[in-house]
């Protein structure tokens, strides 16, 4: 592995432009639709036509306002008081719809099968989105004479999403379907929350972990590290076992222990907000916090904020996530890990991603780009995504683990 021209100071960096070969079109093979007459030319590919949402827009002014008032064009929450109200009503608009509504019950009095307009779009939805259980011989035919490396995001997909970010536990079943599939492909996990927190709720040595969205990265070591691959250094595992860890924002620590400090200060008269420490980046909860006091939280960010350029805020499901502003995110760890575990570029490895929210897209990206793999949304919504499949949620999400281990094996016999 070569950490220095891949890895080195992330820090705002410039992503790396994508070789030709990487650009070269998404292999039919890989899609798991096909639209009639469509051609997939290398220069089109990345802009497939997306359907637009809400957040579509709102992401996109919020996105454009941050490029436009800072350099280097990071997203960046900036000083610019003039557009502080547009931004913030934005971001308002964004922690909105970022937590759709629970389904509406609307019958179509025409519609005799008693389907819900809920029901219909999510059916409509998942023409472009088919389900990996469903299409679960596609995948396996495809994935034949491959090795296949399992990326897995955890709350949303391997956990529930609870209203208490501490007890968002794994079941036991769901933690034996991972351990089972670990013992067939090298498997990782890739959170937002700190490596250690996501550690104690998986509890499987088995597993990699990269926590703080990629920024904490536990690597086998089966390339040395040079002296000059920075940020890169060598460390023990659980087990007392050599690893490499990886922490690109290893600089924005004590930066992000104060702002830690300064958010749970702030917003500790707001009922309901939670702040959590997730190592290399900082959870703002909204979701148990009243509807009429969402504006608050988001001034407390924001004020905060001000006084950091270098941090940038992102957000989740019911939750404002402040982290550094590197060039690293969970595709890119994506794209580490699979060059720690020597499987980069190679033809007959086949990634797997499994992820619910709007940071898992980064990883869902990596793989369409790279005409590597599979992205695979969790939602029980219509949600726009580079993933190439969807499961409804974490239920089905340990049954497609389950379908993989007894694939492998009978495909072994
Ligand atoms: O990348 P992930 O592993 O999906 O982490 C993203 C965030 O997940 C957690 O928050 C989410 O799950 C909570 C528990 O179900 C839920 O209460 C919260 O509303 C969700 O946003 C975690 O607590 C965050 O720190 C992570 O950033």
């Amino acid at each position: 592995m070569d950490l220095k021209s891949n890895h080195a100071s992330p820090v705002l960096a410039d992503p790396p432009p994508l070789s030709k070969s990487r650009l070269g079109g998404v292999h039919t093979s890989l899609l798991p639709y096909s639209t009639p007459g469509a051609a997939f030319p290398g220069s089109l590919y990345l802009t497939i036509p997306r359907k637009k949402n809400v957040l579509d827009d709102v992401r996109s002014s919020s996105w454009l306002d941050a490029m436009k008032a800072s350099s280097p064009p990071h997203r960046k929450i900036t000083k610019d008081v003039n557009n502080e109200s547009s931004r913030s009503s934005s971001w308002l608009d964004a922690m909105k719809a970022s937590s759709p509504p629970h389904r509406k019950i609307t019958k179509d009095v025409n519609n005799e099968s008693g389907a819900t307009d809920a029901d219909i779009s999510y059916h409509t939805w998942m023409v472009k989105y088919p389900s990996a259980l469903t299409s679960f011989e596609q995948i396996s035919n495809y994935a034949k004479g491959k090795r296949i490396a399992l990326f897995l995001d955890y709350d949303g997909t391997l956990s529930p999403i609870v209203d208490n970010p501490d007890c968002a536990f794994m079941s036991d079943a769901m933690r034996a379907a991972v351990k089972k599939v670990a013992k067939h492909f090298p498997t990782a996990i890739i959170s937002g929350r700190s490596h250690d927190k996501v550690y104690e709720f998986v509890k499987l040595n088995e597993l990699y972990y990269a926590g703080s969205h990629g920024m904490d990265i536990m690597a086998p070591v089966i390339q040395t590290i040079n002296d000059d691959q920075r940020n890169c250094f060598k460390s023990t595992d659980k087990k007392g076992k050599a690893v490499n860890l990886f922490q690109p924002a290893a600089e924005f620590l004590p930066m992000i222990r104060e702002v830690f400090k300064l958010l749970v200060e702030s917003t500790k008269d707001i009922e309901g907000a939670i702040v959590e420490d997730n190592k290399f980046c900082v959870s703002v909860h909204y979701r148990n916090v009243d509807e009429k006091s969402w504006p608050a939280v988001l001034q407390c960010v924001h004020e905060i904020l001000k006084d950091y350029p270098r941090l940038h805020l992102t957000h989740g499901r019911k939750v404002l996530e402040v982290r550094p502003t590197i060039n690293w995110d969970k595709g890119r760890a994506v794209t580490f890990l699979l060059e720690s575990l020597g499987l980069s570029n190679c033809e007959d490895v086949l990634p797997i991603y499994i992820g619910d929210d709007r940071t898992d897209e980064d990883a869902f990206k990596v793989l369409r780009e790279g005409n590597q793999g599979y992205g695979i949304l969790v939602s029980a919504e219509p949600k726009d995504s580079n993933a190439f499949y969807s499961l409804r949620d974490p239920s089905e999400v340990m049954e497609f683990l389950k379908s993989l281990v007894i694939w492998r094996k009978s495909s072994a016999l």
